[in-house]
């Protein structure tokens, strides 16, 4: 088997779409469409024409070495890498038949629908409740009944209610990492998106945290498509309906979590999930 990286991965999702009885069914409808994508940093490459179809109210996992382009590759579904002035973007990703890079696209409108929460927790210097309610005002909402409303929705949504319900006008600083994690997670579906992103969001935090994380996000996938980016391979076989290992900007693999990890097609794919490299 070569161990040179193919540069077209159109994957073909049919496969997992096959019934026991060899009939096609439709699994999951497709959330997000990456068609032929390709990234630059001023004239290095950093993703190399990238075809995956993200299945909607599923977790997908993006794994591979470092450097190998996971975080990039998440950042394109939201268009965070506008804010790199050497990046550069060939292809085009669709949501919901949309495409995310077409000219005139409302940025602003599609990171209210592609929310994202980072490696670090990052709230706000607020109140807890402000920080829940933050999206909401920008939004020019500040009618007190629906942000309170909003508030303990989205806490409850992001397990962290019962912690915090006493004390809302705390300042969210005060919260342990893992609480201020969830926090950050309560803040990104309060604006009720229906895709989520999420780059290393358990890696900062303590092993009892980094699994009510992992517990949240097996939750929220009954009501929003999750895209996980993370180092942990345990995690990824433990949250993930879908894996995508990827190595030096290449896809090289991307399939059902149990197939990737027990009988991955490619043998790069599987010298990585018996720790040979990386
Ligand atoms: N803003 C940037 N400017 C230039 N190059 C970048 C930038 N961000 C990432 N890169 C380069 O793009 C490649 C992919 O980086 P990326 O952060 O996407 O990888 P990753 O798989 O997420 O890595 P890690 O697991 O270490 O976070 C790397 O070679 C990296 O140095």
């Amino acid at each position: 088997m070569s161990t040179k990286p193919a540069r077209s991965h159109a994957i073909d999702m049919s496969a997992i779409t096959q019934s026991s009885h060899g009939q096609q069914t439709i699994a999951n409808k497709t959330s997000i469409n990456i068609h032929d994508l390709n990234l630059f940093y001023a004239d290095k490459q950093a993703l190399h024409n990238i075809n995956m179809q993200i299945p909607e109210k599923q977790v997908t996992a993006y794994i591979g070495p470092s450097g190998c382009g996971k975080s990039t590759l998440l950042r394109c579904i939201n268009r965070m890498n506008d804010l790199v002035d050497s990046a550069r973007i060939e292809g085009s990703i669709c949501i919901e038949g949309e495409n995310i890079y077409r000219s005139g696209v409302d940025v602003a409108a599609l990171r209210r629908h592609v929310g994202m929460v980072f490696q670090k927790p990052n709230p706000f210097p607020k109140s807890i409740y402000e920080n829940v309610a933050y999206g909401l005002r920008i939004q020019g909402i500040n009618d007190r009944r629906i942000l309170d409303e909003a508030v303990e929705k989205s806490l409850r949504g992001a397990a962290i209610w019962d912690e915090v319900k006493d004390r809302l006008q705390d300042n969210a600083l005060g919260l342990s990492g893992g609480q201020q994690q969830r926090l950050v997670i309560a803040r990104a579906i309060a604006i009720e998106p229906t895709i989520l992103l999420l780059d290393e969001p358990s890696s900062a935090l303590d092993p009892i945290s980094s699994l009510k994380v992992e517990e949240l996000i097996n939750e929220l996938k009954a009501t929003y498509t999750i895209v996980i980016v993370t180092h942990n391979m345990q995690q990824a076989a433990r949250v993930s309906d879908f894996t995508a290992f990827m190595y030096m900007g290449d896809l090289i693999e991307f399939g059902d979590t149990n197939t990737i990890f027990t009988n991955p097609e490619k043998k790069q794919t599987e010298d990585y999930i018996t720790g040979r490299y990386g």
